[in-house]
């Protein structure tokens, strides 16, 4: 049997970043960046008021107060979007707007509420600092500043600031495309009436959901029964929209398990047991003209997805540029005994929370490779290396969070 790292190493080498493409900004949400980007002009790109006012010069204003309060002439009015069309001059102010730009001459905005709102004279009851409640052209980001680097992952504040320098469009690296097939003669689409012996398909959903949290785009097709030529067939024509396949089903010592007679026809793969548990019959390797990557997952359903988060995930994530492509892991102590096969890593399903301070984790109901009712229960793989046995409540353990990228 395969060592859990091995087989890791194995699946990973070689896998690099898919090719960078141009990406409309909200698409390249979730993407890695694959550039620099520089900043084509300052933010604020000029100066701008802060408030909803009018711009004055300092001096027209000095020492208003309500008792002593300044009238001004009101020589124009700038909405955000506009420019004044003229100055502020000895004696006179500019109603202006939030965002609207700064007039020439003018050095501070009086906020409405300091006046009488006035027009075509204001009244203004309180003085104002150079400056005031103006928002200076490159306080925020200079001219030719990096304002987002190659590897930086798209999220909504990266977003913003790349709108705001004006990119529509960036070079991302794209996700990947997924094609997951599950594979059994029992399987019927969610939603099907249940015939006796038959079961819904979940590891499809399952898997398909694991690969978009992934970042990546999952093509599920439907359950395909244990046909050869039918499983051959659709592997064939699915191969043409994928960066990778993934199946689930059919890989153990079954009189059906179709999956491995298959694919030998299609490429190379390699079928192999890893110690670890679930998910112990694993396979992994390439098909057709473009050498797509293929896992071929246990069927079980809990084996199927610690097999994902295990192996396929980093992979995927490797794909899509990230730096970081394993789950974060923290050490917990245990509530509960825990048993665990001799001679495999167990990846039991865990609940993780924090009590008085520290991490505790307690098995999140049935350790069975069916079970997936407790696996609901969980957000966390919990590790027990694969020479223990058993472990006492209060052992610290390693958790991968599954609640986090
Ligand atoms: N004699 C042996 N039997 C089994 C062994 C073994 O070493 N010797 N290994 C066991 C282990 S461990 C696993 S894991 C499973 C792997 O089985 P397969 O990959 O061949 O998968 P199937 O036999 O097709 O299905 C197993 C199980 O999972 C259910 N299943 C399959 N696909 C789905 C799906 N899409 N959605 C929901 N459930 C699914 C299927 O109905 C079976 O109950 O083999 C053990 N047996
Ligand atoms: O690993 Mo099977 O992968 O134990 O249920
Ligand atoms: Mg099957």
């Amino acid at each position: 049997m395969r060592s859990v790292e091995e087989h890791l190493q194995r699946v990973l080498a070689g896998v690099v970043p898919l090719s960078p493409l141009d990406h409309t900004l909200l698409d390249a949400r979730g993407c890695v960046l694959a550039e620099d980007v520089t900043a084509p002009w300052p933010l604020p790109p000029f100066d701008n008021s802060a408030m909803d006012g009018y711009a004055v010069r300092v001096e027209d204003v000095k020492a208003a107060s309500d008792g002593k309060p300044v009238v001004l002439r009101v020589v124009d009015d700038v909405p955000a979007g506009y420019r004044a069309s003229v100055p502020v001059t000895e004696g006179t102010a500019i109603r202006i707007m939030t965002g609207a730009p700064m007039p020439e001459g003018a050095e501070a905005v009086v906020p409405v509420e300091w006046t009488d709102g006035g027009m075509p004279e204001v009244t203004i009851m309180r003085d104002v600092a150079h400056g005031a409640h103006v928002r200076s052209r490159g306080d925020d980001v200079s001219l030719g500043d990096v304002v987002a680097t190659s590897g930086t992952v798209l999220g909504p504040r990266e977003i913003a600031l790349l709108a705001a320098v004006g990119r529509g469009r960036v070079s991302v690296h794209p996700a990947p495309r997924v094609v997951i097939l599950s594979t059994g003669s029992e399987l019927v689409e969610p939603g099907t009436p249940l015939q006796p012996g038959l079961i819904t398909d979940s590891n499809g959903y399952t898997i398909a959901a694991a690969v978009q949290e992934a970042g990546a785009i999952a093509y599920r097709v439907g359950p395909v029964p244990d046909d050869a030529p039918l499983l051959l067939s659709t592997i064939e024509d699915q191969l043409v929209r994928a960066d990778m396949i993934v199946t689930t089903g059919g890989v153990s010592a079954g009189a059906y398990d179709t999956v491995k007679a298959v694919l030998s026809r299609l490429g190379t793969v390699e079928f192999t047991k890893v110690a670890m548990q679930p998910g112990m019959p694993q396979g992994h390797g390439f098909l057709g003209p473009e050498q797509t990557p293929i896992f071929t997952l246990p069927g079980n359903p809990v084996s199927a997805y610690v097999s994902f988060e295990v192996f396929v995930r980093p992979v995927l994530r490797r794909m899509l540029g990230h730096q970081r492509i394993y789950r974060p892991v923290v050490r917990a102590v245990l509530t509960e005994t825990l048993m665990s096969p001799q001679g495999k890593r167990q990846f039991a399903r865990g609940h993780l929370s924090v009590e008085e301070g520290r991490y505790v984790v307690r098995p999140a109901g049935g350790q069975g490779s069916h079970m997936l009712g407790a696996m609901a229960q969980a957000n966390c793989l919990v590790v027990v290396p694969e020479d223990v046995t058993e472990v006492k409540p209060g052992t610290a353990l390693a958790v991968l969070r599954l609640d986090e990228a």
